[in-house]
């Protein structure tokens, strides 16, 4: 006789025979069989989508370990420690612990080694993006843990991340420099001006305004918020209504929501209006370095000129001078009021425009280019194409001035030989470019 088993799996699929001398007994064992082979079927069919799901739920928690840069005992001693304030300053002040936001890119490198050289704790973030050459990016962050400076690798946007640094540090600062820069960029992605300097900003504020205690924040507007203003210099109190660019636009979104944050839950917020920064360590992408670039590597470059053949001109500020300005807003910033999300009284909510105050022409800037680096610039003269740009930046800084001694000693001159002297050293030049 066979087996039940036999019955249930013939050698022949779907071809049973049968051998059963009763009728009743065929027909019993047909139907128990029919019923227990869908049974074992349905099991079967049970324990596989079983067993994929817990496998797939462990490639995918495996995955997001693997691919998780942040998390973690080890890690969070590397924060805590990285945020330790080293000095105390003078006057009752203490030191401060500051997250730098975009603590990779040009400005923000530039601002945490100051921290940290004076005694600052701080903590950087910056997401790597790869805007521009991110090895640039990692070969400044190099530059940051030589000095003692930890970088967390994540996005503003990661709301768990913000709240874990909060968890972590009581930061008595944030200085946010994090954003999609470049004006003439913003028409090929407008998307990443509003993932970052929209969406991001406002992440970060979240966590911000429910940090407890809450830090006082400094953050990078732009001299874009002008746009099409006519009226120099430009002074703070001038109407930025008109923006030309997506980027410009963005910025000025910024001034109006952390205005918000600043009336509804006390955070004390100072936004600071760069002027064109320029120096070492500086973004590939802006005139001055891919200029640089080109002229050595004899390719041409394109000027844009203005209406009615007039220069285009900017307000070029050396990166040094824009650093003592973040170091004094942070040092005035003054104390949100809030704490877990609610407002205890008026935090301080200021602008200010950081800027050299003596606007250089393009073509001056080439010139003075072509003098540092010995070679003559191959020029394309061209219209400015309507692609947000607009003519030219003159700063008014008298309020910066009145209120942390702000005063630029940098001109574009000596700036421009500096980031010369870093260009060549960084890439090397012997009649060849290394890039
Ligand atoms: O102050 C700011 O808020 C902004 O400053 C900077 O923007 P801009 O002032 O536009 O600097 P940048 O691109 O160096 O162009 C300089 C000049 O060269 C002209 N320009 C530019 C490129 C080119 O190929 N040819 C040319 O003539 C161009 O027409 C312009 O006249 C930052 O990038 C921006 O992120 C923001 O921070």
């Amino acid at each position: 006789m066979r087996s039940l088993e036999d019955e249930l799996f013939p050698s022949t699929p779907g071809k049973v025979k049968i051998e059963r001398t009763n009728m009743l007994n065929r027909q019993f064992y047909r139907c128990f069989a029919s019923t227990s082979t869908m049974f074992l079927w349905a099991l079967f069919l049970i324990a596989l989508t079983a067993s994929y799901l817990s496998f797939q739920s462990f490639v995918d928690s495996g995955h997001r370990y693997l691919n998780a840069s942040w998390g973690g005992i080890q890690w969070e001693k590397q924060v805590r420690n990285s945020a330790q304030i080293q000095k105390q300053r003078g006057g009752g002040s203490g030191g401060f612990s500051v997250l730098v936001t975009g603590s990779a890119g040009f400005v923000g490198s530039h601002v945490s080694i100051a921290l940290k050289k004076r005694g600052d704790g701080v903590v950087g973030l910056d997401n790597f993006n790869n805007y521009y050459d991110p090895s640039l990016k990692k070969a400044r962050k190099s530059l940051l843990n030589k000095n003692g400076i930890f970088v967390v690798e994540g996005d503003l946007n990661d709301a768990r991340l913000l709240s874990k640094l909060f968890d972590i540090v009581a930061f008595t600062h944030v200085m946010h420099l994090a954003a999609q820069a470049g004006v003439r960029y913003a028409m090929e992605n407008p998307g990443s001006y509003v993932h970052s300097n929209i969406a991001g900003l406002v992440t970060l504020l979240e966590a911000c305004k429910s940090a407890n205690p809450q830090p006082s924040i400094v953050w990078a507007s732009s001299s874009s918020v002008y746009g099409l203003n006519d009226k120099v210099p430009f002074s703070e109190l001038d109407q930025t209504d008109q923006p030309a660019s997506l980027y410009a636009a963005t910025k000025k979104a910024g001034e109006e929501i952390t205005h918000t944050y600043n009336h509804i839950y006390g955070l004390s917020i100072t936004g600071l209006r760069f002027f064109t920064v320029y120096g070492p360590w500086g973004r590939p992408d802006m005139a001055y370095f891919s200029f640089t670039r080109n002229i050595l590597q004899g390719k041409p470059i394109t000027v844009y000129r203005g209406k009615n053949r007039v220069d285009l001109a900017r307000d070029f500020t050396y990166i040094d001078d824009i650093v003592k300005g973040c170091l004094g807003s942070l040092d005035t910033s003054g104390k949100s009021t809030g704490s877990g999300g609610k407002k205890r009284g008026p935090a301080p909510y200021r602008i200010f425009n950081l800027g050299n105050t003596s606007p250089v022409t393009v073509p001056t800037l080439v010139s003075i280019l072509e003098r540092h680096l010995k070679v003559k610039a191959k020029k394309n003269i061209v219209d400015m194409p309507g692609n947000g740009d607009v003519p030219f930046t003159h700063a008014n800084i008298s309020l910066a001035s009145r209120e942390f001694g702000y005063k630029p000693t940098t001109d574009l001159q000596t700036g421009l030989k500096k980031f010369v002297k870093w260009y060549l050293s960084y890439y090397g030049y012997n009649g060849k470019i290394v890039d």
